[in-house]
């Protein structure tokens, strides 16, 4: 838990400094964590069958601002199921609320979120490993002090439209209610064939005007609330209907400057694609939790251009999520997948939308492509081309509202000719585990705008690159820098995440390598075993796990006993006995 007493550290206003890393390499200013980081990469060749593999360190510079902004969140499809939830969820936090259910009384929490409900480990404290809260790790905007805001192409108010939704608790809403049906969302721009048809009887919110000067209104929007609202920073997220993929033309969305003279021309440029150019013009962050493929060449240069982050492309939250798990650990385990067939049906208007082909295309594209890299990085299993059958059917059914069910099979050869096959159904509130996805998206992009870095090579500070690929762990179809290697395995997007984290406190990366536990005699053993042996002799006992771990160690691999252990002759104060004597 957060040690609330823990008074914040020397040097000036700061977000969450629960963690301080006592290094040479680690410096606390007043405005950054200044941490230094060896990045240890291997570059390989190959002659005449053999690999050879050079190991390259790079000596990097991190610096973390310390001060964390306010942010505000202006979300394109903000009466929508996730933009109803992850705002009532918020203010739910925020109001510390509980509600009555048939089950019990259940409490605001933010699980499902990785920065709020999942922890990582430091190292071993004198009880074994110490995990904290991923948000621990760095200064952070905390999701309760998130403003929001946003566009609809319907004009229902927030607290309607949650209703309509029909995702949260009853006893919830009433709660909400008073707070949600305040907010209102800003007209938006609709052009009716990027989405389906179905989706006009809700466009009664929708902007006039060229698009040009529907990209203007959007910036005035952006400022608007800006101004209003009195944060520091504004992130614009897609979180409105999936659209119909778009063509890339050269000399209409190839560049920035042909993107920008086709806006101007009035010539086909989808929705997503002209909030993109707004907000990038804006200087704002833009994230695309939908499918389709938003960023055109012109969007990704216009970004480059700007210095602005992008990010996505469709929230991995459910189904894909899975997939992401079971393929890594089915061709990691050595078992060839050889078929995946993944079929869901959901009731709700995400569902109602991608019941429309092209919308279900754009969809299936990014649903499909999540095993690729999985499968090309094993050549035991899979000829140069070989892949899994993969099939993905979405079906639209009212009944099931946001519970999305997802049904799979896996199938996969396995030793001598061998089959297995994995069969799973899963049931969620689609919308239940899209809301802290939009939340670590919105987060994650914040602080990665305020980490720069450098190298001895190039020492004049950089920041990361405009296409956000960090965020690859929250999206099912990662948009990656060009030549970079698209990663869909779940544990490397997580690790990815975390040790860029640990690198702007100069801690390495994590390893699991676990050698102080492997070794017959090492003097690296954790402080519970040197405590264990310390007080054996002549201290109170122990924990039995420490006993245990001491008795687990306490043979040599012939069997005979281990010499005696090294004296004890310092231990951090908290380890030390009574008078605060070293231990015996
Ligand atoms: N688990 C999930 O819910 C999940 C997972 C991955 C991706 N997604 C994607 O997130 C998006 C939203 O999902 P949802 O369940 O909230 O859908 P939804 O249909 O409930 O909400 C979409 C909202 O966008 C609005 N809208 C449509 N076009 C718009 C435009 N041009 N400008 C502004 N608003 C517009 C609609 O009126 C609607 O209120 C979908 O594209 C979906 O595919 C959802
Ligand atoms: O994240 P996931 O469960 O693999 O994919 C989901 C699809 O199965 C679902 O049909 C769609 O409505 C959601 O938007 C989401 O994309």
């Amino acid at each position: 838990m957060r040690p609330e007493s823990d008074a914040a550290p020397a040097g000036g206003p700061v977000g969450s400094d629960f963690v301080r890393v006592k290094s040479p390499d680690v410096k606390y200013t007043e405005e950054h964590i200044e941490a230094r980081y060896s990045y240890h990469t291997a570059t390989v060749s190959r002659c005449r069958g053999t690999y050879t593999v050079t190991p390259r360190t790079t000596r990097f510079t991190f610096r973390t601002q310390r001060s964390v902004p306010k942010l505000g969140v202006m979300l394109v499809g903000w009466g929508g199921n996730n933009g109803t939830t992850v705002t009532a969820a918020v203010l739910a936090n925020k109001l510390g609320l509980s509600w009555r259910t048939r089950t019990g009384v259940k409490t605001a929490n933010y699980f499902g979120s990785l920065l709020q409900a999942s922890t990582v480990c430091l190292g071993m404290g004198p009880d074994g490993e110490v995990n904290v809260p991923f948000r621990d790790l760095l200064p952070m905007v905390h999701p309760n002090d998130i403003v929001f805001d946003g566009w609809d192409i319907s004009s229902l108010d927030l607290g309607r439209a949650m209703e309509r939704a029909q995702v949260l608790d009853w006893a919830l809403q009433e709660q909400l209610r008073p707070h949600m049906e305040q907010l209102k969302p800003r007209p938006s721009i609709y052009i009716p064939e990027f989405i389906a048809a179905n989706q006009e009887q809700r466009a009664d919110n929708v902007l006039m005007g060229s698009k040009a000067e529907q990209v203007e209104q959007i910036r005035k929007d952006i400022r608007d609330f800006k101004k209003k609202s009195g944060v520091d920073k504004v992130i614009v997220l897609w979180t409105a209907n999936t659209e119909r993929m778009c063509d890339i033309v050269p000399g209409v969305n190839d560049t920035a400057a042909t993107l920008l003279a086709t806006i101007q021309g009035g010539s086909e440029v989808s929705p997503s694609t002209l909030f993109a150019v707004a907000s990038i013009q804006e200087g704002c962050a833009y994230i695309n939790g939908s499918p389709q493929n938003t960023f055109v060449p012109g969007v990704v240069e216009l970004a480059m251009q700007q210095g602005a982050f992008i990010g996505g492309d469709d929230f991995k939250s459910g189904q894909t999520k899975v997939k992401s798990v079971l393929v890594d650990f089915l061709v990691s385990a050595g078992l060839k997948p050889t078929s995946i067939v993944s079929y869901n049906h959901l009731g709700n208007n995400d569902g109602r939308n991608l019941s429309a082909p092209q919308q279900f295309r754009s969809k299936e594209i990014s649903k499909s492509n999540v095993v690729d890299d999985m499968v090309r990085s094993n050549n035991v299993l899979y000829a140069p081309g070989e892949k899994p059958d993969h099939c993905v059917v979405i079906k639209y059914v009212p009944n099931v509202g946001d519970s999305k069910r997802a049904m799979d099979e896996y199938t996969s050869e396995i030793m001598m000719g061998g089959t297995n096959t994995i069969v799973m159904h899963n049931t969620c509130e689609d919308s239940l585990l899209a809301s802290p996805i939009i939340l670590d998206l919105v987060i994650l992009t914040e602080l990665c705008q305020r980490i720069t870095f450098c190298t001895e090579e190039d020492p004049h500070f950089q920041t990361f690159h405009s296409v956000l690929s960090v965020l690859s762990y929250l999206c099912k179809a990662p948009l990656v820098p060009e030549g970079a290697p698209v990663i869909n395995s779940f544990f490397r997007q997580r690790t990815c995440i975390e040790n860029l984290m640990r690198a702007c406190l100069g801690l390495p990366p994590q390893n699991h390598m676990q050698l102080e536990h492997e070794m017959q005699r090492s003097t690296a053993r954790p402080l519970s075993l040197l405590l264990f042996r310390s007080r054996v002799a002549g201290f109170p006992s122990l924990s039995s796990r420490a006993l245990n771990a001491g008795r687990v160690h306490g043979r040599l691999a012939n069997g005979s006993p281990p010499p005696p252990p090294p004296p004890v002759t310092s231990l951090p104060p908290h380890c030390r006995g009574h008078g605060g004597e070293a231990a015996p």
